[in-house]
């Protein structure tokens, strides 16, 4: 399994390995004793598999606030699409920084999120699937949302039409509208 770091502490992107034949390919798409070795050994409990039916499908920024924050390995099962991770741990070195990259069926790369960050993405292509993995269980109490344009965070979405939103997502506050309640130690 390759590990990328990235510019933001804790969100690395991992490729696994596939092993192909005439048939296609096969992969391990998670391990846990092979992220451990890697020291990425998070106790995942739940998976979150959704299809955007229409390319320029926008569903984030989400989070989930503590006590259920949440950490995700995230991968395209069919298509493509744009996935972006926002830290918005204060304290933290890169605090409101971003990171986009192209998830797709074909690359195989996925996208590990630390909780204190909030995740969305763009659909690129039709019918596309993403399926990923999330280190506590949904509490919709706890569940936020920040809007996909917040001036503050400067994200290049790569749209030249505007996004398909949730009504969820078009109605969402500014991250400066709402009580941040996550910490860079806390965090980690
Ligand atoms: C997240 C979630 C949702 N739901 C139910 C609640 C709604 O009735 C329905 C759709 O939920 P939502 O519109 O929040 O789904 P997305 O817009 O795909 O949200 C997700 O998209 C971004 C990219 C994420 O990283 C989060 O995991 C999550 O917020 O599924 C559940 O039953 N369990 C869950 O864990």
């Amino acid at each position: 399994m390759k590990v990328e770091d990235t510019f933001l502490p804790g969100v690395k992107f991992l490729t696994p390995q596939r092993f192909g034949d005439a048939r296609g390919f096969f992969s391990e798409s998670w391990n846990r004793a092979r992220m451990a070795a890697s020291g990425l050994d998070h106790d995942f409990v739940q998976d979150n598999h959704s299809v955007s039916a229409a390319t320029g499908t926008l569903r984030g920024l989400h989070y989930q606030s503590p006590p259920h924050t949440q950490a995700k390995l995230v991968r395209c099962g069919r298509g493509a699409l744009f996935d972006v991770v926002v830290d918005v741990r204060l304290g933290s070195p890169t605090y409101l920084k971003w990171v986009g990259v192209d998830l797709t069926a074909d690359n195989g790369k996925q996208l590990l999120i630390p909780a204190g960050c909030l995740h969305g993405f763009v659909t690129r292509v039709a019918d596309t699937e993403i399926v990923y993995k999330c280190t506590d269980y949904y509490a919709p109490d706890c569940d936020g949302a920040v809007r996909w344009d917040d001036p503050d965070l400067g994200i290049d979405w790569g749209l030249s039409t505007a996004p398909i939103l949730s009504d969820k997502d078009a109605q969402a506050p500014r991250l400066s509208e709402i009580d941040n309640p996550f910490t860079y130690e806390a965090a980690l």
